[in-house]
């Protein structure tokens, strides 16, 4: 966390002061990019390029992430002046437990292939700016080795759901068991899309070892693979195992509205759907009993041509809002992406690529600069906006102005 000194009650924008200070007096410059312009270029030069690669990719021409940054574009700040701008208040709740910061760490998998940090360093720089840690089912790093890493640290489950209900029912008991409160269930990735740049290179994470640790740690997967391979275990059969892991978690075919059933009968805390970009699924989603939804199109890494996750959030907050906790992910870069999104109706958000840009760069320490970044420059935004809690933020502050021509960032 960043040193509190002289800045009185912003944590999060005192880690401006601390940047300068470092360069100014030690000469330590920042070691991942302050700018958000230039974080993926950083991370292409500095990381083992099947990570970078895998992580940039999107599907198709990759338009789905273009779509994403236009779509912040287009909403434009306006400021207030002469207003009170301190304290200033990040909290937010959410299915009623309260949060210090509305930003979750997004569920990433395979987090091994960025640097030998993975989840665990992830983790770890969550802890320390208070930023809930999804896990994904497909990470590197299980349940009990994330919780024993940042044990008093807020964390969520995210469930490729495995067309086996007994080894779904296996992954949500260690979910709940080991301390993770609430589970997103991501809906739009029952296959993996058409990514060409994983397609040229033959990427595949679960062939080489990677994203398997949740299963092979699994009792219930060991016990029917060993069924299955007249007691093999995983270790033995890597590649036979990684097939057997990837047809569960990555089964080929949709689950239907009424399956959530199941998911209801194995876990009782929160449920969230995530990867909804339509207002009717979000309706179904409430009138299914679901606690809440993530806004998201998976970074534009399923659909190439799809809506940017921004241009359908008010539409959805305004069909689901009273009855479902909206939150969105895909393209989030900077505070003032944050702010947009919070203003129209998102009650929290997740973060992916910038994060594992920075632990790629520089490990646990990289992830938690990036972290500190995002949350240093919405404290700063929210101040020069005029709003001292989440709470206040609201489309008043927005204007959507609709330019044509080329962008010049690199975002
Ligand atoms: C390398 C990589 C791996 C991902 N793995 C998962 C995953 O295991 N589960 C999941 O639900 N989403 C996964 N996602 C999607 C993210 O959770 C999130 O929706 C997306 O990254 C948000 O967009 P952003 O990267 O523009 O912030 C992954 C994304 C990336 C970039
Ligand atoms: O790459 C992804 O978007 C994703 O969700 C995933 C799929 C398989 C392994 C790891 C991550």
């Amino acid at each position: 966390m960043a040193d509190q000194d002289g800045d009185g009650p912003q944590p999060y924008a005192a880690y401006l002061r601390t940047v300068i200070q470092k360069g100014l007096l030690t000469g330590e410059l920042p070691v991942v990019t302050t700018d958000p312009n230039r974080l993926e270029e950083q991370a292409r030069k500095t990381m083992p390029k099947a990570g970078f690669d895998y992580i940039l990719g999107g599907a198709g021409e990759a338009a789905t992430m273009d779509a994403n940054r236009l779509a912040f574009r287009q909403w434009k700040i306006i400021p207030r002046v002469l207003k009170p701008t301190t304290p200033r208040d990040l909290s937010v709740t959410l299915f009623g437990q309260k949060y210090d910061v509305p930003i979750l760490f997004a569920p990433i998998g395979v987090q091994s292939l960025f640097h030998q940090d993975k989840e665990i360093g992830v983790a770890k720089a969550c802890a320390a700016l208070r930023v809930p840690f999804t896990l994904s089912t497909v990470s590197q790093s299980t349940f009990e080795e994330v919780a024993a890493a940042a044990p008093g640290s807020p964390r969520w489950f995210q469930l490729y759901w495995p067309s086996d209900e007994e080894l779904t029912a296996s992954l949500l008991k260690r979910a709940k068991d080991n301390g993770y409160t609430a589970l997103v269930v991501t809906l739009d990735t029952w296959t993996l899309a058409w990514r060409p740049t994983d397609l040229d290179t033959a990427n595949v994470p679960f062939l080489v070892g990677v994203g398997d640790a949740n299963g092979f740690s699994d009792p219930v997967f060991r016990r029917k693979f060993a069924e299955m391979s007249d007691g093999g275990t995983p270790e033995e059969n890597m590649v036979q195992a990684a097939m057997y892991w990837i047809g569960n978690t990555f089964p080929g075919v949709s689950r239907s509205w009424e399956d959530l059933k199941i998911l209801k009968k194995h876990w009782d805390g929160p449920i969230i759907l995530k990867g909804i970009l339509s207002v009717e699924d979000a309706v179904l989603a409430a009138e299914h009993g679901m606690d809440g939804i993530i806004v998201s199109n998976h970074g534009g890494r399923q659909i190439d041509g799809a809506i940017g996750t921004l241009d359908v959030l008010p539409e959805i907050v305004d069909a689901v809002g009273s009855k479902l906790t909206v939150m969105m992910d895909s393209g989030i870069r900077t505070g003032a992406d944050i702010l947009k999104a919070l203003a129209l109706g998102a009650k929290a958000v997740f973060v992916g690529r910038p994060v594992v840009y920075g632990l790629g760069i520089n490990g646990k320490e990289g992830a938690e600069a990036v972290l500190a970044g995002l949350l240093a420059d919405l404290d700063l935004t929210m101040g020069f906006t005029g709003v001292q809690n989440i709470g206040d933020l609201n489309r008043s502050i927005l204007r959507r102005i609709q330019h044509s021509g080329d962008i010049k960032s690199s975002l």
